[in-house]
């Protein structure tokens, strides 16, 4: 699904108007019905006072379209007209008259801080102040009522987006309403997504409103969501008539004395993600763990019993991940040299890897075309220097994608994927994958695809997806607390199974 910026959303308006032949007051009808149908499916009726705070653009519209059926069923509603300014909209004041013909009520408008109501903690309270529009900073007493909004301890659900969040900026105020939950309309927003900003947001759900379908399938977007069915058509099924030479021969190389775990599940990964062969590039000591923990594996040892020192002469791999577990000795660096010169397709650089890298700048020229750099965000900010927020964050990953032609990981709550100027937003995973070697299992899957020779952006999307996917499965089973890196590992399986069936996980 594509994430949209505010202008293609209010274009997506306006043709859908054009096409579909009917009134933008008509489309806020719609768009106000449903999220009415939403908060009535849960309420059921139940006489919780309602508090609505509408602006008085079309976000506030919305807010009165709302009020107005909650009150035609009953519901206890106070309706407050948050009235910053005149330059009220057509549509909101449309819907005003409408408000007060419909219920013979009248919305007690709010013009100073005196005005704002006390908020129990028991009221429901619905966020319509400002959405896509907002365009600056919320300055005086209207700081004062959001102020109030998330203090009260009320549950806070927000139409379209949190007032206060823009749809796709770092707001520098913290005067943003924090919702408990999110009904936005068409497409979620990038600010869902960004860990600066996802908290204000809650749980969230996107509520078809029927734009034009034309426009959403032709609008150009460079960010996209990654879901389940985006995943599935990544997959390239196994052929009946194969051998293990066309499932990719690859190596992994890392660990050092005391990390030797990490490549262990590095490559227990990738086996369990359909590695034909795998080997790994080992320090001397980690000879009799890895023969013991993935007999499966071909091992090849360094001459230095602690850290890697040297790289693995008349060896041909499709590809290699480096770096879990491997350190940064000066030895290491001369290693990730010699692999990063040898190398001629694209490989995986995750961890200590990463670090090197971000030592020794003049690798990174190095780096053969497509490869894959998998940093969390410590490692991101060395590799990339210090950013200001969420937006230059990723600025600064184009900008690096660009420059060097690699595809950067970047890991957390909603990994995002960065080739050049697109942005691929994950949707799977949970906070139970918050755990040590977690990214070294990443690094495996993803060098399997790649050594299955799914192209690197999709080997990253796809890969990134199933273990988010791994991760639900498990988590559904063990809980958060009870899943471990290694149980991710050995159940990828599950993950490529789980594409193909229907029901929700988690
Ligand atoms: N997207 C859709 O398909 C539909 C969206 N709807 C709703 O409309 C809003 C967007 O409405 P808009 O009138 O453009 O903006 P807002 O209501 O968010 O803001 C109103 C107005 O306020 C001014 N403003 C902006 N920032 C500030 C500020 N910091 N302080 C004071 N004033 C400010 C600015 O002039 C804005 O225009 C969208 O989110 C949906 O909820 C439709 O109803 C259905 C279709
Ligand atoms: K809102």
């Amino acid at each position: 699904m594509k994430i949209l910026t505010a202008a293609q959303i209010a274009e997506g308006d306006r043709i859908t108007i054009e096409r579909q032949g009917i009134t933008s007051e008509e489309l806020m009808e719609r768009a106000g019905t449903l999220i009415f149908k939403q908060i009535h499916n849960r309420l059921q009726g139940a006489q919780i006072p309602v508090k609505i705070f509408c602006g008085i653009g079309n976000n506030g519209g919305d807010g009165l379209v709302v009020a107005r059926h909650l009150v035609q069923h009953g519901y206890t509603v106070e309706v407050y007209v948050v009235n910053y300014t005149d330059k009220r909209s057509d549509d909101f004041l449309n819907n005003y008259e409408k408000f007060k013909e419909t219920t013979k009520d009248w919305p007690q408008l709010i013009k100073e801080e005196d005005g704002i109501p006390e908020i129990d903690q028991g009221d429901f309270v619905i966020d319509a102040i400002f959405g896509i529009g907002l365009n600056r900073k919320i300055k005086g007493w209207m700081c004062k009522l959001i102020e109030r909004i998330n203090k009260s301890g009320a549950f806070v659900l927000a139409i379209d987006m949190p007032s206060g969040l823009f749809p796709d900026k770092i707001s520098q105020s913290d005067a943003i309403v924090h919702a408990d939950y999110t009904l936005s309309f068409q497409n979620p927003k990038l600010s869902f997504f960004l860990p600066d900003t996802m908290d204000y947001v809650g749980e969230f759900q996107v509520l078809d409103i029927a734009i034009d379908r034309q426009y959403l399938a032709e609008v150009k977007s460079e960010t996209f969501l990654v879901g389940k069915e985006q995943a599935k058509i990544l997959y390239k099924p196994r052929k009946p008539n194969s051998h293990k030479g066309d499932y990719g021969n690859i190596l992994v190389a890392g660990g050092s004395y005391g990390k030797m775990g990490s490549v262990l599940l590095t490559a227990t990964a990738a086996m369990h993600t359909g590695t034909g062969l795998c080997t790994l590039y080992i320090p001397e000591s980690g000879y009799t763990i890895i023969q013991t923990g993935l007999p499966e594996a071909m091992v090849i040892t360094d001459k230095n019993a602690k850290i890697l020192s040297d790289f693995p002469k008349n060896f041909k791999a499709d590809t290699v991940c480096f770096g879990p577990g491997a350190g940064t000795a000066e030895e290491t660096v001369h290693s990730l040299e010699n692999f990063l010169k040898k190398q001629k397709t694209p490989m995986l650089i995750d961890a200590d890897g990463l670090n090197i890298l971000s030592q020794h700048k003049g690798l990174q020229d190095l780096l053969p075309e497509n490869s894959i750099l998998t940093p969390h965000p410590g490692e991101l900010k060395r590799l990339l220097g210090k950013w200001k927020d969420d937006i230059e964050k990723l600025k600064l990953a184009k900008e690096f994608s660009k420059k060097y032609k690699v595809i950067i990981v970047i890991k957390g709550t909603h990994t995002m994927i960065i080739n050049r100027d697109e942005i691929y937003i994950n949707t799977s995973g949970n906070p139970g994958m918050a755990t040590a070697g977690s990214g070294d299992v990443l690094s495996g899957v993803i060098t399997s695809l790649l050594g299955q020779k799914y192209d690197p952006p999709v080997a990253a999307v796809l890969g990134v997806y199933l273990h988010g996917l791994c991760g639900d499965i498990i988590a559904a089973d063990e809980g958060f607390e009870g899943l471990t890196a290694g149980m991710i590992a050995q159940n990828m399986g599950s993950a490529f199974k789980a594409l193909f069936e229907n029901q929700e996980i988690a």
